[in-house]
């Protein structure tokens, strides 16, 4: 079976998607780290990261997602991407490169190649990369709560990430809908252990 996680900007979804995963004893996927590579290349380069086909011309070689369970990596050739996808100019890249046609089309095929059963998490997940899942999850949190959390992984301060996380939700916004399916849950009064049990009551017998 095939779950889907999806959210807002720092709503949970790679914790959550862990821990279900986890439970389930299958791998998940963090497609977000792929725009996050994307953009980073992208900046390495000096491109300007909104022009059509600039983004995607420096995804040479390949970077590729390995879907490891103590947390997803992007590898290119033999250089570890993922210390660097975090940083606050990636953050501030990453919707412009995740706007562009061609990239979500380089992610989606990378995606799709990957063996079920998995849990993905991300924007469009249950919506246009696996529509056929075997139940979709939603993931909010209001700007506040969402800053809090991410406080403990960014330099900045708490005002400050809250307003960047409102603005990457409205760039974000076209590929974010909730699939009409989806379970939506806020995660705003849950411990993370909460919003992983509330995942795993709501799947499917199995
Ligand atoms: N329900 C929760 N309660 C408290 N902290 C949480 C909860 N869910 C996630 N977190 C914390 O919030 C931060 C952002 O979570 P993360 O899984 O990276 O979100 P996303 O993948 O949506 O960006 C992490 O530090 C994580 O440990
Ligand atoms: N399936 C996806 C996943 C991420 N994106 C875009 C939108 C986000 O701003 C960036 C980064 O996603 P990521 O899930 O790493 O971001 P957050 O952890 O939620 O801050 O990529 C997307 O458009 N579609």
């Amino acid at each position: 079976m095939i779950v889907t996680i999806d959210g807002v900007a720092a709503s949970g979804k790679s914790s959550v998607s862990a821990g279900v995963a986890q439970a389930l004893g299958v791998p998940y996927i963090s497609s977000g780290l792929l725009y996050r590579a994307a953009t980073l290349l992208g900046l390495e380069a000096g491109v300007d990261l909104g022009q059509e086909g600039a983004v995607l011309g420096c995804l040479n070689p390949p970077p590729r997602l390995e879907p490891l369970a103590a947390g997803n990596r992007v590898w290119q050739a033999g250089r570890d991407l993922t210390p660097d996808l975090h940083s606050t100019r990636v953050d501030r890249g990453v919707s412009v490169v995740a706007a562009r046609p061609e990239v979500r089309a380089w992610v989606d095929a990378q995606l799709r190649a990957l063996p079920a059963p998995l849990v993905a998490e991300g924007r469009d997940m249950g919506t246009a990369v696996f529509p056929h899942a075997g139940a979709k999850f939603y993931l909010t949190a209001s700007p506040r709560v969402r800053a809090q959390r991410r406080a403990h992984e960014r330099p900045e301060e708490v005002d400050a990430i809250e307003a960047a996380l409102i603005e990457r939700d409205r760039l974000d916004t076209t590929q974010s809908a909730p699939a009409p399916d989806a379970h939506v849950i806020d995660t705003g009064a849950l411990s993370l252990q909460g919003v992983i049990d509330a995942v795993l009551a709501r799947l499917p017998a199995r």
